[in-house]
């Protein structure tokens, strides 16, 4: 009789023991019982003869996982602190005899010079950071590594942020590589991603472009994985495992031998301290862009309508920056000066007029909107920070000559609204785009003449040390979408003006002013962990978060930089605490973390969001 711990997929149990009567291999998939009920797991290692009597495994599957990706997982559930099991479960398995067909094939691309020495730089190291400027054409040098990879036989990974993946991105690599490319992310349908793997298994494909599960595809001559706008947080995963892919690119570029490219215009500052970069310089087409001020009150002022109607006039189009969906999102009492909050969740509701309705953006409660206040009485209360449906609305009848459309995620809410959304502004149907982050992804159109951002003094001022980081990066994006090719304008309202004068123009001298401002506080000289407790009752997550607390005080290794209510204090009726660590090695920080781990805390490493 042989012996095997089996790591249970999905589950965060450790792994089990379990008997065989044949000998497996590891990483082969199994089914087992698990308190009557059948569960799929994975030979994780073989182990002696234990003194209890233990289950047999009742059946064996014909997938696998090979042992580099039980390294990997191995490493995922120590590093983001999960069970194997649901490491392993990141990853989809491999199938027998999986082969791999050798085709070669030439695309129509000429690099300029600058591009040319970009690729030679990318060539020369096994991990580069390509910080080229919006424009700059990153995209056709992926291509061109896209088109090398293949030729030698190999696979590559093009990992893009949720929004990335645009009609217009998907186009350019399947006129490229036709049936050699495939498109996987999240929200395609089983029947699609069975085609996919089952193309996989017979070699037919040797790019996947997607999404960070992407990330997890059996591959088995991966020789490059991409990851375009590295500085993207959809890269972060918000549940457990809390892994960033951009991260784990990095590791399975070291683990698997291939070569990994980060790209961006707006690098993080941690990827350019630690990773060889090559800077790529202006724009592909000659092109101009001249950026204006406003520090006028958060709204819409003459000097923007002024811009819009000159734009709209030269046959440009517009595209409009704001934080916020919704109308409005505060609604404030003149009298007390409450905000309405949400009765689940520590955060003021929105108002969605479409909806007569105030909403709250984290558990989705709504509401009708009210007379007074719900506090005192008061009727005199107002509504505050606009959101891009007020802004379109405003535009819509400003500018009523004109086609404007919203992007957000309210308006925007399937795959397909994205397509035609995207479409139309591509063939000019649209001549006002007002939209949230969504704006920012690497859209490419030629049409676009003016930006203008608003709402980004309140991104500046958030408590987060990256606040700086990302307000510039996304400001930078958001510009780089206007003046493609030709002239461009970009309007800011700011009342930090100075700060966006000083360093627009050069994002490089932001990232080494920024370096000296983070030396021994914050990552990437230090290394951060952030620990959560989570429960309906409030004493409940305030002890949890105290006990923890005490735990970490006693790892000499480790700072508690400061512990308590979280940021948003309760969300969906349950109350927050949390604890954020420092260190300067990750091991100290990883040992606290699997010291608390049975006390139902979450652990956040190298978090990158504190709310
Ligand atoms: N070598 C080339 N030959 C022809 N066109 C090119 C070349 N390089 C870039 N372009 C064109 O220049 C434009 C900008 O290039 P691209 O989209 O690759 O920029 P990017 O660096 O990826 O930009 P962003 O960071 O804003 O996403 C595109 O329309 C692209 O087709
Ligand atoms: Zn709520």
């Amino acid at each position: 009789m042989f012996y095997y711990h089996i790591a249970l997929l999905k589950s965060p149990l450790s792994p089990l023991t379990y008997q065989s009567e044949q000998s497996l291999l590891l990483g082969t998939i199994v089914e087992v019982t698990l308190s009557k009920r059948t569960t799929q797991g994975v030979v994780a290692t073989e182990v002696e003869k234990p003194e209890f009597d233990c289950e047999s495994i009742s059946f064996t599957c014909k997938t696998f996982y090979p042992p580099k990706t039980l390294e990997l997982a191995r490493f995922i559930a120590e590093y983001y602190v999960c069970s194997l099991g649901e490491a392993l479960s990141l990853f989809v398995p491999y199938a027998p005899n999986a082969l791999h067909v050798n085709e070669k094939i030439t695309i129509d691309i000429t690099l300029s010079t600058e591009q040319q020495k970009a690729y030679d730089f990318i060539e020369a190291h096994p991990r580069s950071l390509l910080f080229g400027d919006t424009g700059s054409g990153k995209t056709e040098i992926y291509m061109k590594l896209f088109e090398k990879t293949i030729n030698e036989g190999k696979q590559a990974i093009f990992l893009l942020p949720e929004i990335g993946l645009t009609p217009q991105m998907k186009n350019r690599l399947k006129h490229h590589f036709g049936t050699h490319v495939a498109i996987w992310h999240s929200k395609i349908s089983a029947k699609k991603k069975e085609q996919i793997l089952s193309d996989l298994a017979e070699g037919k494909i040797s790019i996947i472009a997607g999404t960070r599960s992407a990330l997890f595809l059996p591959l088995q001559h991966l020789g490059l994985i991409v990851v375009d706008e590295e500085h993207d947080e959809s890269y972060k995963s918000g549940n457990r495992p809390r892994y960033n892919a951009k991260d784990l690119a990095l590791l399975f570029g070291q683990k698997l031998g291939c070569k990994v490219l980060l790209g961006s215009a707006t690098p993080t500052l941690g990827s350019f301290h630690k990773v060889p970069t090559f800077r790529l310089k202006g724009t592909f087409f000659e092109s101009q862009s001249y950026i204006m001020y406003d520090d006028g009150e958060h709204g819409l002022s003459f000097k923007m309508t002024q811009a819009i109607q000159k734009a709209l006039d030269a046959q440009k189009q517009v595209i409009v920056f704001l934080p916020t969906r919704a109308n409005f999102k505060y609604i404030t009492c003149k009298q007390c000066g409450a905000n309405v909050e949400c009765p689940f969740c520590s955060v003021g509701m929105s108002i969605h007029h479409n909806m007569n309705a105030l909403k709250c953006h984290y558990c989705n409660y709504t509401e009708v909107i009210p007379k007074a206040c719900p506090k005192c009485g008061c009727e005199e209360i107002v509504a505050t920070r606009m959101g891009t449906a007020e802004v379109s609305q405003k535009l819509t009848e400003h500018f009523h000559e004109h086609v404007v459309q919203q992007f957000d995620r309210d308006e925007v809410r399937t795959e397909k609204k994205l397509s035609e959304i995207l479409s139309d502004f591509n063939d000019h149907k649209i001549d006002i785009m007002v939209g949230t982050q969504m704006l920012s992804k690497g859209h490419d159109y030629h049409g676009v003449g003016l930006a203008v951002i608003l709402g980004v003094d309140a991104l500046l001022g958030m408590s987060d040390f990256r606040s700086r980081e990302k307000t510039l990066a996304l400001v930078l994006q958001i510009a780089g979408r206007a003046g493609r090719k030709g002239y461009g304008e970009v309007l800011i309202q700011s009342k930090n003006s100075e700060f966006f004068k000083h360093y627009l123009g050069d994002f490089e001298q932001f990232l080494k002013d920024e370096l000296v401002f983070r030396k021994g506080l914050y990552p990437p000289f230090k290394k951060m962990l952030r620990l959560m407790s989570a429960h309906v009752k409030d004493e409940k997550a305030k002890e949890l978060i105290d006990k923890v607390a005490l735990i970490a005080q006693s790892f000499p290794q480790v700072e508690v930089v400061g512990f308590g209510k979280a940021n948003i204090a309760k969300i969906a009726n349950k109350y927050r605490y949390e604890l954020l660590a420092r260190s300067d090695s990750s091991k100290a920080l990883l040992e606290l973390a699997h010291a608390v781990k049975l006390l139902h805390v979450e652990a956040d490493m190298d978090p990158l969001s504190f709310s």
